[in-house]
């Protein structure tokens, strides 16, 4: 704490001279993480971001020190768990990332962190709820389909949730969807969209390919879909038992916090990104968390989009997405 505190205040006095006012501060909990620290480093470029704020239970005073001698105009601040780190960082927070929590090892699901990353989260919104009511959060943590739940029940309790300001982040689902139909379809991934919709983990993910205007064999659509909803195990299997994504999740979740800055703070008009909100599309079935695109504006998730038109076998995916989604959502709620 001793280390943090100096951090910080050697942070301030430093920011003062530089940067503008303090419209966008941007706390990252779980900044010293796999995933904290590559997306703090692409935070720390955003131009729309005026304060980086650094909280993880360990380690953050390195992350924070290194990071605030890049030269863009934003002050940096690290915090830690002792005395009243949390709270330091996150008051006044316009936005709030969290990739906070244990990720997986080879053979184990998404649901499996839950054990661990449920108490953690639930942590982290109490601490949101009291310290920034207001903010625009970000979750990143495993399982996202029952995270994303956990949180809003969380500010719910405290009479502070807003569904338009409370996000999953299932942007490397779509990252991923990009690269891969890009890389069977010798495209420049740029020129190739594809929304995802649902939730974040195997079936729950369900590509919508048919939608990407490009053509594919019922072989190629069976192996992108599978890899789609597949491709963490890819990282996972490959980095061994050390991790699971964590620079391409960096990539999309720098990706995201700029999306909901330019529609909050960058007045940018007809940002869409696809998110797990709380949403009306599946409600009729029990399903109160889904994934679909997403019309971000000034307040958040302001309009959020129907599936649009979707082949029988997309269809068929959703039919086989939906129990699963409930089953998670529902473990979420009931935490
Ligand atoms: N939404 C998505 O698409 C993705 C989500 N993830 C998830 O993100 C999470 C983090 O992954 P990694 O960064 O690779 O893990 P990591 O273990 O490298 O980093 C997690 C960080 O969280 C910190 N932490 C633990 N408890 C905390 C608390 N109470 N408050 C603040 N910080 C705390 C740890 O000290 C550590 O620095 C995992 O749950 C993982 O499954 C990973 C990839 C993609
Ligand atoms: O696979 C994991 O556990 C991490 C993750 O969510 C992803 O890479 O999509």
């Amino acid at each position: 704490m001793f280390a943090a505190t100096r951090v910080s205040a050697f942070a301030a006095k430093r920011a003062f001279s530089t940067s503008a006012a303090n419209l966008s501060k941007v706390a990252v909990l779980g900044a010293a993480g796999g995933i904290g620290q590559p997306l703090s480093l692409l935070l720390k470029e955003n131009p729309h971001v005026t304060h980086l704020s650094l909280y993880d239970i360990v380690n953050t005073p390195g992350v924070a020190a290194d990071l605030s001698h890049i030269n863009t105009n934003s002050k940096v601040t690290g915090h830690t768990g002792a005395n009243n780190g949390l709270e330091e960082a996150l008051k006044d927070a316009h936005v709030v990332v969290i990739p906070a929590g244990v990720p997986r090892k080879p053979g184990m699901t998404r649901d499996d962190l839950f054990n661990t990353n449920a108490s953690i989260v639930k942590g982290l919104a109490e601490a949101a709820a009291k310290h920034c009511p207001k903010a625009h959060i970000l979750i990143i943590s495993n399982p996202v389909n029952s995270t994303v739940p956990i949180f809003a029940e969380a500010l719910k309790k405290a009479g502070v949730f807003d569904p338009k300001r409370l996000y999953g982040v299932t942007t490397l689902d779509v990252v991923r969807a990009s690269r891969f139909v890009a890389e069977i379809k010798n495209k420049d991934p740029k020129d190739v969209k594809v929304t995802v919709v649902g939730g974040h983990s195997g079936v729950t993910i369900v590509p919508l390919l048919s939608q990407t205007g490009l053509d594919f064999t019922k072989e190629e659509l069976d192996a992108l879909t599978h890899r789609i909803q597949f491709g963490g195990d890819e990282v996972v299997k490959a980095k061994d038992g050390t991790g699971s994504a964590t620079l391409s999740m960096a990539f999309a979740g720098a990706r995201f916090a700029n999306s909901v800055l330019e529609a909050t703070v960058g007045g940018k008009k007809g940002v869409v990104e696809p998110t797990f909100v709380q949403s009306p599309v599946f409600a009729d079935k029990g399903v109160n968390y889904f994934s679909t695109l997403v019309e971000l504006g000034p307040n958040g998730a302001e309009k959020i989009h129907g599936l649009g038109e979707i082949s029988e076998y997309e269809q068929k995916l959703i039919d086989a997405a939906l129990p699963e989604l409930k089953k998670n959502i529902t473990k979420g709620e009931e935490f």
